[in-house]
C-alpha cells in the first residue's frame, strides 16, 4: 500500500491518516480478511472466553478481554503483565490464528516496520457503554516494536494523545476494518477509546471488538 495514496475510500475519507510520527490510520485495511478473521474469532473466544479483568487498585474493567498467541497481557490485583497462561483455564492461550497474523503484519510493513512478528494479541470485547481511560501500552520489552490495532464490529473513538497524559488526544473514527499502527517515536503515546455508544453491527451485534498485536516477549 502507497501510504502518501490519498485516493478516498469507500466512506469518502483518505484511506491513510497520518496520526503522527510513526502512527498511522489503514482505514480498511483489514477488509479483504474480515471474514476470515470473524471466523477465527468465534473459535478463539470459544477456548478462551472474554472475562472482564481486575485492576490492580481493585476495579472490575469494563472492556472484556481474551487473548491468543504465546503470550497474553494479564491483569489482577497484583499487577500488568504477560502471561504463557489462561489465568481462567491455566492452560496456554490459543494460537494467534494465521488470518489475524498476515494481515498485522502486512499492516506494520505498510507503515514502515518490516519484520514485526507479534507473539501476543490482545482481544478486547466493547459493550455499550464500555471505554478505555488514556494509558501507555508499556507492559512489552522492546519499544522498537510498533503495536497494531485491528477495529471490528461497532465503531467507536478512538483517542490518540501524546507523550503525556494531560496532553489533549486527538478524536479518531475507528470502523469495521479499521487499522492503526503506532511505533517509533509514537510508541510510547497515550491512547484510550471513548464510552461506547448503543447500536448493532450487521455482522457481530451489540458489540465493538479491537485485536491489538503485540511483540511482548
Ligand atoms: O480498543 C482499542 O482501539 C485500543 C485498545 C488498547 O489500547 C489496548 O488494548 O491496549
Ligand atoms: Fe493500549
Amino acid at each position: 500500500m502507497d501510504l502518501f495514496d490519498r485516493a478516498p475510500g469507500s466512506s469518502g475519507l483518505p484511506r491513510t491518516e497520518h496520526l503522527g510520527p510513526g502512527a498511522v490510520l489503514l482505514r480498511g485495511f483489514a477488509g479483504p480478511s474480515l471474514a476470515d478473521i470473524v471466523g477465527d474469532l468465534r473459535k478463539t473466544v470459544a477456548i478462551a472466553p472474554f472475562r472482564h479483568m481486575i485492576t490492580p487498585g481493585g476495579f472490575r474493567m469494563s472492556v472484556a478481554m481474551s487473548n491468543c498467541g504465546a503470550l497474553g497481557w494479564v491483569s489482577d490485583r497484583s499487577g500488568y503483565r504477560y502471561s504463557r497462561e489462561d489465568p481462567g483455564s491455566g492452560r496456554p492461550w490459543p494460537p494467534m490464528p494465521d488470518s489475524f497474523r498476515t494481515p498485522a503484519e502486512s499492516a506494520a510493513a505498510a507503515a514502515g516496520f518490516q519484520g514485526f512478528a507479534p507473539d501476543a494479541c490482545l482481544i478486547n470485547r466493547y459493550d455499550p457503554g464500555a471505554r478505555m481511560t488514556l494509558h501507555q501500552d508499556k507492559n512489552e520489552r522492546d519499544f522498537s516494536q510498533p503495536i497494531v490495532s485491528v477495529s471490528l464490529g461497532l465503531a467507536a473513538v478512538f483517542l490518540f494523545g501524546g507523550e503525556s497524559r494531560s496532553d489533549r488526544p486527538a478524536r479518531v473514527r475507528l470502523a469495521h476494518g479499521d487499522v492503526v499502527v503506532w511505533g517509533g517515536p509514537s510508541r510510547l503515546v497515550f491512547h484510550g477509546v471513548m464510552p461506547m455508544q448503543d447500536g448493532v453491527h450487521p455482522l457481530l451485534g451489540p458489540h465493538r471488538f479491537n485485536l491489538t498485536f503485540r511483540k511482548a516477549g
